[in-house]
C-alpha cells in the first residue's frame, strides 16, 4: 500500500484546530471539512480523465472531464464529515455508506449497515474516515468492498496510528492511503496518541 502524509502547512493548521481540545463541534467539524476538501484534492491528481469537447464564448477546444469517477464511501459516524467535501469536488460521483461502532472494550467494530451498490468491479472507491486506529473498522469496510470486486481503493484519513497503517497495509484491500499525520501510537483504550478523541463525538456529541 503506497502511504502518502500530506505536509501542506494548511492541512496541517486543521489537524491542530481539531487535536484542540478547546475546539467546538462546529469548530471541529469546519477544519475537517477543509482538510477533506485538501486530501481529495491530493487524492485525486492521477484520476482517469476524458478528452470533452467545449466551446468557449471565443472558440471550440477540447476540454476535460472526469472519465469514472470514483464511489465515496464514508463510514458513520464520523465520516459524514467529509462526506460533502468530496462530493462538492467530485459532484459526478455516487456515494455508498458503511456504518460502524466500534466496542469500547473489546475495540472490535460492531457494522449496523451498508448501503454499498452490489457490484463495484471496475470502479474506483475513495473511503472516508478521519480515524484509523486499530484498523479493525477500516479492515472491515474494506472486505465489504472487496466482496463486491473493488479492486481500485484509496483511502482518506486525518489521523492514524501506525498499528492501523500496518494493518491495512498487510491485509492487501486498500491500495493508498491518504493521511495528515501518522501519530506516535494507540493508548490502552486504543486511542490514537496524541490523537484528537473520538472523532465522532467531537463533531456530532456523544453516542
Ligand atoms: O481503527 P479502529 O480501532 O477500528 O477505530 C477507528 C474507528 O473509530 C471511529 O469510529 P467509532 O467506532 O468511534 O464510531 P463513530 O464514528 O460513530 O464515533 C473512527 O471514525 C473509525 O471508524
Ligand atoms: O483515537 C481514536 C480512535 C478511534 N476512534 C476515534 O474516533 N479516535
Ligand atoms: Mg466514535
Amino acid at each position: 500500500m503506497e502511504t502518502v502524509v500530506v505536509t501542506h502547512p494548511i492541512v496541517q493548521a486543521r489537524l491542530t484546530v481539531m487535536r484542540d481540545e478547546r475546539s467546538s463541534n462546529a469548530e471541529f467539524r469546519a477544519a475537517l471539512r477543509e482538510l477533506a476538501t485538501l486530501l481529495v484534492y491530493e487524492a485525486t491528481r492521477e484520476l482517469a480523465v476524458a478528452d470533452v469537447p467545449v466551446t468557449t464564448p471565443v472558440a471550440p477546444t477540447t476540454g476535460t472531464a472526469i472519465a469514472n469517477p470514483p464511489l465515496l464511501v464514508p463510514v458513520l459516524r464520523a465520516g459524514l464529515g467529509m462526506a460533502e467535501a468530496a462530493f462538492n469536488l467530485l459532484p459526478e460521483s455516487q456515494m455508498g455508506f458503511v456504518g460502524l461502532a466500534r466496542d469500547e472494550q473489546t475495540h472490535v467494530p460492531h457494522p449496523y449497515m451498508a448501503s454499498l451498490p452490489a457490484s463495484l468491479a471496475g470502479r474506483p472507491v475513495i473511503v472516508l474516515d478521519p480515524m484509523l486506529a486499530t484498523g479493525g473498522s477500516l479492515k472491515h469496510c474494506l472486505e465489504l468492498l472487496h466482496e463486491r470486486g473493488a479492486t481500485d481503493v484509496t483511502v482518506l484519513c486525518a489521523l492514524a496510528a501506525p498499528e492501523g497503517v500496518q494493518l491495512i497495509a498487510e491485509s492487501g484491500l486498500a491500495g493508498r492511503l491518504f493521511v495528515a499525520s501518522v501519530d506516535e501510537r494507540l493508548n490502552e483504550n486504543a486511542y490514537i496518541v496524541p490523537g484528537l478523541g473520538d472523532a465522532g463525538d467531537r463533531q456530532f456529541g456523544p453516542r
